[in-house]
């Protein structure tokens, strides 16, 4: 996978190169350019913002270079990706669907936003995500991009080192994962639960899809009205 980014301030996305996401770009898997909009600028103050029309605070993030920023980096066949508040949210599946890309650009805001007139224009040439990380607002995208190249990257073949852990995480089975525990069998006094000591399979498999049902009641009861009558079958949801 391809993934290019336009920011500016690309150092933002320095941590890309590290870690993870690193390793999957040094084993060829994940190919990440991340490019300044000023480059994309020809006046003498490399100017990428301006008032807002129609009035407002703040500034709003000008066209032409954003539109010859896209236009160079992004060619057909891109999707490209802009983190906004305003945005659809950013889930395991959006992840998963994203992982299948060969090519991914993503576009980081600053300031009030970028002028929407971009991204109609882009429409017209590719698919345009607006996606949104979360209800609050940063001060740019880059921190949106870090989020969302990651949860994407460790996705891809290879990249994590065991698969089989994409398998039982949160959101995966439209639950919270469970908790987990590893040794000593007793710290501080606490002790692991005892069904997973028990080396019985069964036992620790329900158990751990109650856990998952208690804490998906708890944390996050919103997910519970999406899943299927059958994944409650004879449980205690008791928090
Ligand atoms: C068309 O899109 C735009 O103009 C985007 O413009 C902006 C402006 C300010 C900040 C951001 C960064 O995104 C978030 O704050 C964000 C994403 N998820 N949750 C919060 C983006």
């Amino acid at each position: 996978m391809r993934v290019d980014v336009v920011s500016i301030f690309p150092d933002y996305l320095a941590p890309l190169g590290l870690s993870l996401v690193g390793k999957a770009a040094a084993s060829g898997v994940l190919d990440v350019r991340v490019h300044h909009l000023r480059d994309f600028t020809h006046d003498k103050h490399r100017s990428v913002d301006d008032t807002p029309v129609g009035g407002g605070a703040g500034m709003v993030m000008r066209p032409e270079p954003w539109d010859e920023a896209l236009r160079t980096v992004a060619p057909e066949g891109a999707r490209l990706i802009v983190p906004t508040p305003a945005g659809r949210p950013f889930t395991q599946a959006l992840a998963a669907e994203l992982a299948a890309e060969p090519r991914l650009v993503f576009a980081c805001g600053r300031y009030e936003g970028i002028d929407q007139r971009v991204v109609d224009s882009a429409r017209e040439r590719m698919p345009v995500d607006e996606v949104s990380i979360g209800d609050y607002v940063l001060a740019g995208g880059e921190v949106a991009v870090l989020v969302m190249v990651e949860a994407v990257a460790r996705l891809l073949p290879g990249v994590l080192g065991n698969p089989d852990s994409l398998v039982e995480e949160s959101h995966v089975d439209g639950l919270l994962e469970y908790p987990v525990y590893t040794k000593p069998a007793v710290w501080e006094s606490r002790e692991v639960p005892p069904v997973l000591l028990s080396g019985h399979h069964a036992n620790i498999v329900r158990w751990r899809r109650d856990e998952s049902l208690r804490r998906t009641a708890r944390n996050r009861p919103d997910l519970l009205d999406r899943l299927p009558a059958s994944s409650f079958d004879d449980r205690d949801l008791s928090i």
